[in-house]
């Protein structure tokens, strides 16, 4: 069986974070292993508090699954602070882990912040230059290009921008774009690659983009190439919107199984 690995936090509602990529990598009939980062109080109404991990036991659960499981892909999602990033990259060579997807994961869905400020130089320097494919939304794109949130920019600039930091591939996510069509834009330093769908007119887009970061690593430890391994994701993650899960009072989290085995 292939096996992926995720470095994210807990969301205790069950619809982002550790719990959004074991459940995608299980939907791909990949075995998915997690190291967490940090344990947030978190429901579909947004997150109420949150603690990051010690450095250390982040470390030993590195360690632990790094020299056990053969990872054929890696993603990380929420890494919190600039300490848990640096052990982070440190192991990521160290192991010689190949398929690493980042999630730049700076703010939820609901606008609370999940990553330190200080970090931000940090993912920058030592994380995102390891990675084969990094997937920020727009607002994060911007923070790492070191533009302004309110600047209009386009999916295009944004994507050169930040293809210069040293990662193979930049897929910039415009699902909190405006329009008919939710857009991603790939890009491998040469040339662009659009995926798109229908907008599905909801709000229930809770841990949209773990999952698709989830379906990317698990499609990848799969065989797929990248383009092979976005576009299975990005069907997957629309398939997931349209379904939804309506188990909350807020913006509730999309199903991930809209396909499952029945013992009947
Ligand atoms: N309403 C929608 N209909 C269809 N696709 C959508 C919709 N909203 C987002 N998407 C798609 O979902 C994926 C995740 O994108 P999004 O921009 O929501 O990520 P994100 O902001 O990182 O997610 P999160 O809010 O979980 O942090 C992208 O492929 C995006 O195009
Ligand atoms: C733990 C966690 N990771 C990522 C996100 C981003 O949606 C979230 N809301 N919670």
């Amino acid at each position: 069986m292939k096996q992926a690995l995720t470095i994210a936090g807990s969301d205790s509602g069950g619809g982002a974070g550790i719990q959004a990529d074991l459940k995608t990598m299980t939907a791909f009939g990949v075995y998915g292993a997690s190291v967490i980062t940090a344990i947030t109080a978190q429901n579909t109404l947004g997150v109420q508090s949150f603690e990051a991990v010690s450095i250390d036991l982040v470390s030993k659960q590195l360690d632990s699954v790094l020299s056990d499981l053969d990872f054929a892909a890696l993603k990380t999602g929420m890494l919190a602070n600039s300490k848990i990033i640096k052990i982070v990259a440190e192991k990521v060579k160290e192991y010689k882990v190949n398929n690493l997807v980042v999630d730049p994961v700076m703010v939820a869905t609901s606008g609370d912040i999940l990553l330190a400020k200080e970090a931000i130089t940090i993912i920058k320097d030592k994380l995102i230059p390891l990675a084969k494919i990094i997937t920020p939304n727009l607002n994060e794109a911007k923070v790492l290009s070191g533009r302004r949130i309110d600047e209009k920019l386009s999916l295009e600039v944004l994507a050169s921008e930040l293809h210069k930091l040293g990662c193979e591939y930049v897929l910039v996510k415009g699902g909190h774009q405006k329009g008919d069509i939710a857009k991603d834009l790939l890009f491998d330093g040469v040339d662009f690659v659009e995926y798109t769908a229908k907008r599905v007119d909801t709000k229930d887009i809770h841990g949209t983009g773990c999952t698709l970061s989830a379906a990317i690593a698990s499609n990848l430890a799969l065989g797929y190439d990248i383009k092979e391994a976005i576009e299975r994701s990005k069907r997957y993650i629309t398939e997931a919107i349209k379904a939804g899960c309506k188990v909350g009072k807020g913006n509730n989290p999309v199903n991930h199984f809209t396909r499952v085995y029945s013992l009947e």
